[in-house]
């Protein structure tokens, strides 16, 4: 009698919410193998057993625009039909890319994404929809693409890409699409594609800038944010490139890096050096034999989910909820808020706060310390009942209560002799609103 009521409850929904997901995909399955019925049945009725080989009436009224092209014709859409594209990562370069190669008429479709739905993602990852909030994206992209061309063959996979599954399933595919945001991911299917021998058409996009090939990436959309139709124009590529290798004609971007400015609107092309000898993975005595632990080569997770960091004790902490009432009974203190400017913009707790964003504690500690003390004696002076600068607290605060932590641990070194009380809002913003107030924005 070791688990909890509580336990079995939640044990209990998390399985009716896998019952329910699996219940979506069936359906879905089901009416794409009824619609694929319907397609392939003249197959019967003309008595060629080669009319998978040959277009259709329906597909020579599709494609008409691409099957007039001379260099792609009918035996490019052929041979499209008859491959299969991955795209990896269900988002903002993922959708364009899906939704593009499921318009032109690949043969299959697989979707590969371990994330759901959220509204942040909206802006940018296009084939998802309001009412899909909080379902698979890949089953989302798998569905967009569905009501587009159902005479396609989609594959939702809904887990995360890692080095026990990869080469798994990226063997049933001719081209694998590189739609992800992550540095491990990015190696990982380097060095997938090299082993099982299958093309890679990589992009990435952040902030104002894009680039296909090849895998290079620092920091994520929520971090570094990024406007909608940059991703939309890579991905965009990313599809071209893929139509373009699967359908036999000749790619643009082998050996070449396009890279884009969305700010500026330009596009520069790239030569890249040729394959190096001495190259790890696909030089002539490799090193790579089989796939690693990319999470541990690169130091960095597979998601671009940040973990919480537990730098602070507890007794430098305090919750959204121990500050709103520090509010209510307006204890003297000052809030330091460490997000970049423009985040201020979005939203703000409602108490004025001295702005210093993170990155300028790593610049240069002292002056920022030195300015915090400056506002805390000007705090001290007009506050009469605290006459002495250590009870006035310094409440640092940041989007999700990671740079706080690591302000407030910087701050607390170089502030130990003056007894200045400093503490972080544990969880940031974010607490703010699941403690305090429901109707405070996240972002
Ligand atoms: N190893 C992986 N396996 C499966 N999916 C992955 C993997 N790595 C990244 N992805 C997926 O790739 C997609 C990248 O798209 P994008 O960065 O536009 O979305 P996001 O991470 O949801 O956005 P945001 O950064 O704003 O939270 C995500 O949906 C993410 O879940
Ligand atoms: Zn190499």
């Amino acid at each position: 009698m070791d688990v909890t009521v509580k336990e079995l409850q939640s044990e209990l929904a998390e399985k009716e919410e896998e019952i329910r997901r699996l219940k979506q995909l069936l359906n879905m399955r089901e009416d794409q193998e009824e619609r694929l019925k319907v397609y392939i049945s003249p197959e019967v009725d003309v008595g060629d057993k080669t009319y998978h080989e040959r277009l259709s009436n329906a597909d020579i009224s599709r494609y008409s625009r691409q099957l007039i092209l001379p260099e792609f014709g009918v035996t490019g859409q052929i041979k499209l039909k008859s491959s299969s594209v991955l795209v990896v990562g269900a988002g903002g370069l993922g959708c364009p890319a899906a939704i593009y190669l499921a318009a032109a008429g690949v043969g299959k479709l697989g979707v590969v994404d371990y994330d759901e739905v959220e509204l942040s993602n909206l802006h940018r990852q296009i084939l998802h929809t309001v009412d899909r909030v909080g379902v698979s994206k890949s089953l989302s992209v798998a569905q967009s693409c569905f009501r587009l061309n159902p005479s396609v063959l989609y594959i939702p996979y809904q887990l995360q890409l890692n080095s026990t599954n990869a080469l798994d399933i990226i063997k049933s595919y001719d081209v694998v699409v590189d739609a992800t945001d992550n540095v491990a991911t990015r190696y990982l299917l380097n060095d997938a594609c090299v082993l099982a021998n299958k093309p890679l058409v990589s992009g990435s996009a952040l902030r104002f800038e894009g680039q296909p090939p090849p895998p290079e990436t620092v920091t994520n959309c929520s971090e570094g944010g990024v406007l909608g139709v940059v991703p939309g124009i890579i991905g965009s590529l990313q599809a071209l490139e893929a139509i373009k290798i699967a359908s036999g004609m000749e790619p643009s971007f082998c050996q070449r890096l396009l890279l884009f400015d969305g700010l500026d609107g330009t596009f520069r092309n790239i030569k890249l050096r040729s394959r190096s000898k001495s190259c790890s993975v696909c030089g002539e005595k490799p090193t790579i034999l089989k796939l690693i632990d990319y999470e541990q080569f690169c130091g960095a997770g597979a998601t671009d989910k940040n973990p919480d960091l537990h730098v602070l004790s507890d007794s430098s902490r305090i919750s959204a909820k121990e500050y709103a009432s520090m509010l209510n009974d307006r204890v003297p203190h000052v809030l330091l808020d460490v997000r970049p400017a423009v985040e201020l913009d979005i939203c703000k707790l409602p108490h004025p706060a001295l702005n210093i964003p993170f990155p300028l504690f790593n610049k240069n500690i002292s002056q920022v310390a030195s300015q915090i003390m400056q506002v805390v004696n000007d705090q001290c002076h007009s506050t009469t009942e605290q006459p002495d600068g250590s009870t006035i607290q310094v409440v640092c605060v940041c989007r999700r209560g990671n740079d706080s932590q690591l302000a407030v641990d910087l701050l607390q070194k170089k502030l130990l002799s003056t007894g200045v009380n400093l503490v972080d809002i544990r969880g940031g913003l974010y607490s703010w609103t699941k403690q305090v107030d429901a109707d405070f924005p996240t972002y």
